[in-house]
């Protein structure tokens, strides 16, 4: 399977730097926000994907698809995986200490996915260039080595903080702001907070 053309790093793009402050390999990152979807443990419904560092610029997760996740019965829907593969390379962020979201996200679907498997995912950052991450994800049945299920290829743009307060409902950027702990964690991302 072969990325899209808006998914091949362009001439010149730089090998990615692992951050001197990154995490070590092998912590556990935590949440960046604990109403997110993919990673906040506030989120009854949420995948509560648990990331860690890897080597260079990489990270392993695990998420463990729950009824709550199904698309067919006793089958995870498709776009909770993506959500699962999102999520894993947002993470790669810790790595980078910069923030970014998801520009362009292509997922390759090979093997259906049954309620209760532990997915095991890893990712890892291609190539740089400018603002623009290219990474790779993948997310494997049962074991870290177990037969892929699937895997996705991502362009990530990195942005600076303004881009949540510009964007983000009010009511959740105040509280967002006002919580020292977030504060700490957005800061966490960014080389120069
Ligand atoms: C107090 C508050 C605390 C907050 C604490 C936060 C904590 C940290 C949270 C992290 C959260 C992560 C969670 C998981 C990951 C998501 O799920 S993130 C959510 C989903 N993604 C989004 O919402 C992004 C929506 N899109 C956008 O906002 C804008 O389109 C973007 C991506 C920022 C780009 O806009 P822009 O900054 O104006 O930049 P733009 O010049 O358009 O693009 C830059 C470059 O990227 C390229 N590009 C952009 N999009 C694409 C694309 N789709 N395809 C190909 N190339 C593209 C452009 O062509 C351009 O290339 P060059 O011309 O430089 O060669």
């Amino acid at each position: 399977m072969i990325a899209s053309d808006k998914l091949t790093p362009p001439p010149g793009a730089a090998e990615p730097v692992r951050h001197p402050d990154a995490p070590a390999p092998g912590q556990l990152l935590g949440p960046h926000y604990d109403q997110c979807f993919g990673c906040g443990g506030d989120q009854p419904h949420g995948l509560h994907l648990a990331a860690r560092a890897g080597e260079g610029v990489s990270v392993t997760a695990e998420f463990t698809v729950k009824a709550a996740h199904q698309g067919a019965p006793g089958l995870a829907h498709g776009g909770v995986l993506t959500s699962a593969l999102d999520e894993t390379l947002g993470a790669l962020s810790w790595l980078l200490r910069t923030i970014t979201v998801t520009g362009r996200l292509e997922t390759d679907f090979l093997r259906p996915v049954p309620v209760d498997t532990t997915l095991h995912l890893d990712a890892r950052v291609l190539a740089v260039a400018g603002r623009k991450i290219y990474s790779t994800a993948a997310g494997r049945l049962g074991a870290p080595e177990g037969p892929v299920a699937v895997r996705a290829d991502a362009l990530f743009v990195e942005v600076k903080v303004d881009h949540f307060v510009r964007h983000g409902r009010d009511r959740e950027i105040q509280a967002a702001m006002a919580d020292p702990d977030q504060v700490r964690r957005a800061r966490a991302f960014e080389v120069n907070p």
